[in-house]
């Protein structure tokens, strides 16, 4: 639990006080997933490998290994071994929205300079988180998986992803990367040249602001 909560001080701290707000052992288990999530996070954003995807995609692929592993029972660490807890808890929880999560992430890597975001990538880096709180928070018969599914995933991609793509557009211009939706860039005529040469034309500012609204 110490380890949890440090990772959540260090980048989510906002989170520490959602925790307080639940039932312990629902607390735990969302502490367990969110160290499982930030651990590859922070693997994959390591700025010592950040200009080396093979490197990156070895990370991803040995934390898929663990992954496996962990679900036949066998954690590697004290942090996979409170995920193993949750899942024991919460035998709904299944493996696909952190496979996603891994292959949404793989996807990135490999693509060295430009990255096309939209809806799938959105899902995997955070729909998927949508998805692996429903069991805790009570959805766990197949009916009602299937009915919270689309709201979750909806949940996870606007709560998390597009919030945290506008927040960090001009850094991650900066590094040559653009996260924004290609297909609405097209259709507001957003130029990427423009982005990545930092300039808040006014397409730009219409594309941001028909985000917020559209969430
Ligand atoms: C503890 C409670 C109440 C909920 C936990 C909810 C969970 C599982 C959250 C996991 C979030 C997470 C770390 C996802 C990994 C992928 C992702 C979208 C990371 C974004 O991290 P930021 O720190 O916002 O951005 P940087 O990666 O740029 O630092």
């Amino acid at each position: 639990q110490d380890a949890i909560r440090s990772l959540m001080t260090k980048h989510d701290p906002i989170l520490l006080y959602v925790s307080k707000l639940l039932e312990p052992d629902v607390a735990s288990d969302a502490g367990a997933l969110y160290a499982w999530c930030r651990r590859l996070d922070e693997l994959v954003d390591d700025p010592a490998v950040s200009g080396d995807p093979a490197t990156t995609v070895a990370r991803i692929d040995e934390w898929r290994q663990r992954l496996d592993e962990l679900w036949e029972g066998s954690p590697r660490d004290d942090l996979d071994a409170a995920l193993l807890v949750t899942l024991r808890r919460n035998p709904s929880l299944g493996v696909q929205p952190f496979a996603d999560m891994l292959q949404g992430m793989r996807s990135d890597a490999v693509r060295a300079r430009r990255v096309e975001t939209g809806v799938q990538y959105a899902y995997q880096v955070a729909g998927t988180v949508g998805l692996m709180l429903l069991p805790l928070l009570g959805v766990s018969e197949e009916e009602d998986v299937a009915a919270a599914r689309g709201p979750a995933i909806a949940l996870g991609q606007a709560a998390i992803q597009l919030i945290n793509i506008l927040r960090d557009a001009r850094p991650d211009a900066a590094l040559g990367r653009i996260y924004l939706p290609r297909d609405e860039m097209a259709e507001r005529g957003v130029d990427e040249a423009a982005v990545l040469a930092l300039q808040c034309t006014p397409a730009y500012r219409g594309l941001v602001a028909h985000t917020l609204e559209a969430e």
